[in-house]
C-alpha cells in the first residue's frame, strides 16, 4: 500500500451496534472508529459484551441493530470468509487450526484469505485452485511462491519461537506458542485491520511483555495497520494501546488514552465492584 493511501481510509466503523439475546442486551447501541494504524483495547469485566462484539465485527454473529463498515462498505451481514478477504483478520481464543496439521500447514492456511482475494477483488474458486496445483500453472506456482513466502515472514516474526518448529503439530506447542501461531495466521493473510481476541491469555509475565514488543514491532513495520484487542491483561493495554474503549453490561462505560480510561473512578468500580481500588494492574484473567 502507497504510504498516504490509508489517510483517505476511513477505517472500521461500528455504528450503534446492538446484539440482544432474548432479553440480555450482550452489545447495547456501541459505536466507535477504529482508524488505519491505530491501536484500540476493548476491555471490560466478565460479560461486558467484548466477545460478542468481535463475534459481530468478524460476521459470526448479525447484529440486532446498527452496522459495522470498513473502508465505508457495510459488512454486517456478511459472511465470515467474506469479511476475512475483504482485510478484516482475527484470532481466537483458542487456536483455529487443525491440531494435527503442522505449524507451517496451519499458517500456509492462513495466507489464503489474502491471496484468494485476487487482484481486482475477484474471488479465486477451490475448484481453480485445485486445477492451479494439478496441472502447475505459472500463475499457480507464484502465487504458491508467494503464499510461502508469507508464511515463512509470518512465523519467522517470533524469532525463533515457532520457525525452528515449522515441522512439528500445532498441538504440541506449549499454551504460549499456540496463541503465537494464532496471530501468525492472522498475519499470514496480510489483513489492513486485525481483531486480537484475548492474545495474551495464559500468557506469563514475560511472554506478555514479549506480546507487547512484537506488536509494537508490528505496528512499526506496517504503519496504516488498524489492531483492536480484546484483553484483560492491563500491562499489556497500557504498553500498546492509543486508546481504550471500556464496556460494561454491553454499553461504551468510557474511552480515552489508557490513563484516562483506566483510572476512571466508574471503570474501577465497574472491574472490581467496589470503589477505592484500582484496576487491575496484575495479570490476573477475570475470565
Ligand atoms: N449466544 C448467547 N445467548 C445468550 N446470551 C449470550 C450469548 N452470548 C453472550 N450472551 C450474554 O451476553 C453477555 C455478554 O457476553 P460476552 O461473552 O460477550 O461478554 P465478554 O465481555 O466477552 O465476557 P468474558 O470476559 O467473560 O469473555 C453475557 O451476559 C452473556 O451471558
Amino acid at each position: 500500500m502507497a504510504a498516504a493511501a490509508h489517510t483517505h481510509d476511513p477505517g472500521l466503523r461500528v455504528d450503534a451496534l446492538s446484539r440482544h439475546f432474548s432479553g440480555v442486551k450482550a452489545v447495547d447501541d456501541v459505536s466507535f472508529r477504529l482508524a488505519p494504524g491505530e491501536t484500540v483495547a476493548l476491555v471490560g469485566p466478565n460479560g461486558a459484551g467484548k466477545s460478542t462484539l468481535i463475534q459481530l465485527l468478524s460476521g459470526i454473529e448479525r447484529p440486532t441493530a446498527g452496522r459495522v463498515l470498513l473502508g465505508g462498505r457495510r459488512i454486517d451481514g456478511l459472511a465470515p470468509e467474506r469479511i476475512a478477504r475483504l482485510g478484516l483478520g482475527r484470532s481466537f481464543q483458542t487456536s483455529r487450526v487443525f491440531p494435527a496439521l503442522t505449524v507451517w500447514d496451519s499458517v500456509l492456511l492462513g495466507t489464503q484469505a489474502g491471496l484468494l482475494r485476487g487482484r481486482h477483488g475477484r474471488l479465486v474458486t477451490a475448484a481453480a485452485e485445485v486445477a492451479g496445483e494439478l496441472f502447475g500453472l505459472p500463475g499457480w506456482r507464484r502465487r504458491r511462491a508467494e503464499a510461502e513466502a508469507l508464511a515463512e515472514a509470518a512465523l519467522k516474526r517470533f524469532g525463533d519461537r515457532l520457525w525452528p518448529r515449522r515441522g512439528q503439530p500445532a498441538f504440541s506447542l506449549s499454551y504460549a506458542n499456540r496463541r503465537r501461531l494464532e496471530i501468525a495466521r492472522v498475519l499470514a493473510a496480510q489483513p489492513r485491520f486485525v481483531l486480537l481476541d484475548e492474545p495474551a491469555a495464559g500468557m506469563n509475565p514475560s511472554e506478555t511483555a514479549e506480546l507487547a514488543e512484537l506488536l509494537l514491532a508490528l505496528r512499526a513495520e506496517q504503519p496504516a495497520l488498524g489492531l483492536l484487542v480484546v484483553e484483560h491483561k492491563l500491562s499489556l493495554v497500557r504498553r500498546i494501546a492509543d486508546r481504550v474503549i471500556v464496556l460494561n453490561q454491553g454499553r461504551v462505560l468510557a474511552t480515552g488514552t489508557p490513563a484516562e480510561a483506566l483510572d476512571h473512578p466508574e471503570v474501577v468500580e465497574a472491574y472490581l465492584g467496589r470503589s477505592r481500588a484500582r484496576p487491575v494492574e496484575s495479570d490476573a484473567h477475570h475470565g
